[in-house]
């Protein structure tokens, strides 16, 4: 299993917003679900190494998230939800800075091919500051599979995209995880039945499903994603 997480806990103040979780994912696309403000992001951010957990572990790839979190972040592409770039840079220069980070010789060729892939072609002249937000999203997400991660954690990919997009995007991300991990977020359902092999759902900070998807609509013996989300995400104390 390419992510290993066990009993994962951060606590803010008094607010525990991610409470013991665990779960382990191998190759696919895992959908990570929850309401607003229900501990997505934090998770995301604690397993990028960009917060420190308050207590429990994870492995990427075998390396351990708090003693080895160079080589985590090696494993790792992440998409964050704001998705912060360099706006001063051109598509082609920022994508060159951070193939430098990750020391990948000859990138030309690596550049040109996540270019095609994620769809920049027409708008790689510009600098990024220039670009819609669909456009910027798909910087963000060139980045993050520059250095071909094996492990993808993508926070609300397809958001700013328009439905044109949204469908190359959508396919791209379904591509990716025939060979990685993938966990992304977002709220869009009918997202999830088209590109996710698994559910995770999470409510204040709990885990209140894990299922594949079918798998899940059988257990509640429903046909909606939508119905069975609302249910679990307001149930729940
Ligand atoms: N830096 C922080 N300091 C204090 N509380 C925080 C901080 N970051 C997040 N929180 C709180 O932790 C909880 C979980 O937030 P998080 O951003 O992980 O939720 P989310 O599931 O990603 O939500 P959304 O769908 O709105 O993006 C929220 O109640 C939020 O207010």
């Amino acid at each position: 299993m390419n992510v290993q997480i066990k009993q994962l806990t951060k606590i803010y103040g008094s607010q525990k917003a991610v409470n013991d979780i665990s779960f382990s994912a191998g190759l696919g696309v895992l959908g990570f679900l929850g309401p607003n403000g229900a501990g997505k992001s934090t998770t995301m951010k604690m397993l990028t190494c960009f917060l420190p957990p308050t207590s429990g572990s994870a492995d990427i790839c075998g390396f351990s998230l708090d003693k080895q979190s160079l080589q985590v972040r090696a494993n790792i592409g992440y998409l964050p939800e704001n998705n912060p770039l360099y706006t001063g840079m051109y598509v082609k220069e920022a994508l060159a800075f951070v193939a430098s980070i990750h020391k990948i010789e000859q990138p030309e060729q690596r550049i040109a091919d996540v270019i095609a892939l994620t769809g920049l072609g027409e708008e790689q002249h510009k600098k990024v500051g220039q670009l819609s937000k669909g456009y910027r999203q798909r910087v963000g997400l060139a980045q993050a599979i520059l250095h071909d991660p094996p492990v993808l954690i993508l926070d609300e990919p397809t958001s700013g995209l328009d439905p044109n997009q949204l469908i190359g995007i959508r396919q791209l991300i379904r591509d990716l995880g025939k060979t990685k991990t993938v966990i992304i977020s977002t709220h869009i359902m009918q997202e999830v039945e088209a590109i996710c092999d698994r559910v995770i759902i999470i409510n204040k900070g709990k885990i209140v499903a894990d299922d594949t998807l079918t798998g899940l609509l059988a257990a509640h013996g429903s046909n909606s994603l939508e119905k069975i989300f609302v249910k679990l995400t307001n149930s729940a104390a």
